[in-house]
């Protein structure tokens, strides 16, 4: 069995964040294991409060992990501010590094600063060169880059723009497009379109966390880039066919949807 980290912040609803990274890790029949950067207190309605975790609480959670167990595969979520992300750059940079997935988590679906602004210099100078693929939403994209991207030729050219930066390949995604939930896959020389029609649906906690959680446990299992992401995109479109309406705004997806179908616990 395989074994993969997240280090990301915990999100007491479950439906993003650690909870969503460590379900998808099972669900990918993976050992999920977790650094956590930040608690946050938040519904399926809002962020109401954040607590950061010490910085040398968080390099000996790396230290725990890495001194003991093999790792196969990295994912890192939300990281909230720059001292955390200097620590997990330094802890990080004391092993030698399976495959990393950078989600760089900016702003909740509910419109709360998980990055403070003035981090966003560290991200990018220290977490996007150590990447082996990051994958940012548009609004994310943009805030890295400085300009506005609302179709497949901006992405595509932001696709470009942030390999510059430093990361293997870039995965832009298209959640946030108004007709399509079309990715962008960019692997330095060639462009992978991932289509989908948009889902009609609120539902949609989580999706970042869980996709790049997903890419991150079929890379863990030694699947290539563009069949780690293919595979992924089909498991979070089904996921989120099957999302969840539970509390009073945007649910969490189904991240077992699969699993709990082939044993027969679900019908539809
Ligand atoms: N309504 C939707 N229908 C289909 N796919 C979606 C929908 N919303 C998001 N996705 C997909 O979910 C994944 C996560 O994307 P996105 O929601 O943009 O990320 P984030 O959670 O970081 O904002 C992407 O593959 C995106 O295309
Ligand atoms: C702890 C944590 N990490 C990440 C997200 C982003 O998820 P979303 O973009 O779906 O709000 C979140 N809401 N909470």
């Amino acid at each position: 069995m395989k074994h993969c980290l997240t280090i990301a912040g915990s999100d007491s609803s479950g439906g993003a964040g650690i909870q969503a990274d460590l379900k998808t890790f099972s669900a990918h029949g993976t050992f999920g294991m977790s650094v956590i950067t930040a608690v946050t207190a938040q519904n399926t309605q809002g962020v109401f409060d954040v607590q950061d975790i010490d910085p040398s609480v968080i390099a000996h959670q790396i230290e725990a992990i890495f001194d003991d167990i093999s790792v196969h595969g990295i994912k890192i979520g939300m990281v909230s501010q720059t001292e955390t992300i200097d620590i997990i750059t330094k802890t990080l940079k004391k092993y030698p590094l399976p495959p990393l997935v950078l989600d760089p988590v900016m702003i909740s679906k509910s419109g709360y600063d998980l990055l403070k602004p003035d981090a966003k210099k560290a991200l990018i100078e220290n977490l996007l060169p150590m990447a082996t693929l990051i994958t940012p939403n548009l609004p994310e994209a943009e805030e890295i880059l400085g300009y506005k991207i609302e179709d497949l030729e901006t992405m595509k050219k932001a696709a470009i723009d942030l390999h510059n930066l430093g990361p293997k390949y870039v995965l832009v995604k298209g959640g946030h497009l108004s007709e399509t939930a079309t990715d962008v896959l960019y692997d330095s020389v060639n462009f992978h379109l991932l289509h989908q029609e948009k889902i009609e649906t609120p539902h949609t906690h989580g999706t970042g966390c869980t996709l790049s959680s997903a890419i991150t446990a079929n890379l863990a299992k030694g699947i290539s880039i563009d069949e780690a992401v293919k595979v992924a995109k089909a498991y979070i479109t089904n996921a989120i066919v099957h999302g969840f309406s539970i509390g009073h705004g945007v649910g969490p997806t189904h991240h077992f949807y699969e699993l709990y179908k082939k044993a027969g616990m679900i019908n539809d």
